[in-house]
């Protein structure tokens, strides 16, 4: 058996209160422990992944000075083309051996954020990548929104409770390409132990081997998952806004075997922020005297700065 628990998002918008219900302590408790799932009945159509694998391995393989003239300065890798090794864990000196791509958000009726966020950039090169980047975010998004409201309902908040905070929010669609290993790795690894900045991970592309969680016991467990499924997890924030009663779990994506060098790896998380006026305030029925609170007050745009500095994509 699987160390993930697989929930079915097809049980929460069924409009059956018994599945619902099943759903939202199915994903409660899955969160409160592992904090990852694998979860099926998602809105991403199989036509849609697959073209947006076929985009992103045709932009990798453009020539480096190509994908070079898309890393943009000053914006912390926050839209357009962030190259090999920049992205370093926090606390650790070695680059991630991995190259990626962030589409951010498409705001609509609000100039304050449009003039907030950085503009999404548009590869000249590959006609149909900046759109199928788009749906698939739009997509993501929605199937995020939901499970949000699932975790709303069984914090006991209101259904709706992030719904303002997400709309228009700062989330990011990150195609990774890990090229093939083509010298001894030394110290670094595809991606080094780290916790998620964000409220929630959806990730593409967990079929195959690579990415393993820690468990409560300390052992790195697989996480894979079946070709219909996103793998979703608890990111920073959301455990500070619980005061960690759902856990933040640490991650890493392991070097395959030196056999497996030659081959890439791809994987596509969307990272859902909400707005950075979001207060990510430990909530009142999160703390009591076996929980006290574990957290200061902070915002969203606040702790996000602070961890960009970390990893090495904002100078200070
Ligand atoms: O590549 C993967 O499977 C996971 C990547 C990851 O954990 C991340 O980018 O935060
Ligand atoms: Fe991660």
């Amino acid at each position: 058996m699987s160390a993930i628990p697989s929930v079915d998002l097809k049980d929460f918008v069924s409009g059956d209160a018994a599945r619902k219900e099943k759903f939202t302590a199915e994903i409660g408790a899955a969160f409160e422990d592992i904090g990852f799932v694998a979860l099926s009945g998602h809105f991403l159509s199989e036509n849609l992944v697959e073209q947006l694998y076929a985009e992103i391995k045709k932009f990798f393989q453009l020539p480096q000075i190509t994908k070079d003239s898309y890393e943009i300065e000053g914006i912390g890798g926050q839209r357009g083309y962030t190259s090999f090794g920049k992205e370093h864990a926090k606390g650790k000196k070695e680059g991630d051996l991995k190259e990626f791509w962030h589409f951010g958000q498409y705001v609509e009726n609000n100039p304050k954020l449009e003039a907030e966020y950085p503009d999404n950039v548009k590869v000249n090169e590959l006609p149909d990548f900046n759109d199928v980047g788009k749906e698939t975010y739009q997509m993501l998004e929605k199937t995020a929104k939901y499970v949000l409201r699932a975790l709303a309902l069984h914090l006991e908040l209101d259904e709706m409770y992030f719904d303002e905070w997400i709309k228009n929010g700062n989330s990011i669609l990150r195609p990774i390409h890990y090229p093939p290993i083509t010298s001894e790795p030394k110290n670094a690894v595809r991606a080094a132990a780290h916790g998620d900045i964000n409220l929630i991970t959806l990730l593409m592309g967990a079929h195959g081997k690579g990415l393993q969680v820690k468990n409560h016991q300390g052992e790195w467990v697989d996480a894979i998952a079946r070709t219909d499924q996103l793998m979703i997890n608890v990111g920073d924030m959301l455990s500070r806004l619980t005061n960690n009663k759902l856990k933040s779990t640490i991650h890493q994506v392991v070097n395959p075997p030196k056999e497996l060098w030659g081959t890439s790896r791809y994987s596509i998380p969307f990272f859902m922020h909400p707005v950075s006026e979001m207060p990510l305030n430990c909530l009142d029925n999160c703390i009591d005297e076996d929980h006290p609170k574990g957290f200061e007050d902070t915002t969203a745009g606040e702790y996000l700065h602070e961890r960009l500095i970390e990893l090495g994509l904002v100078k200070k």
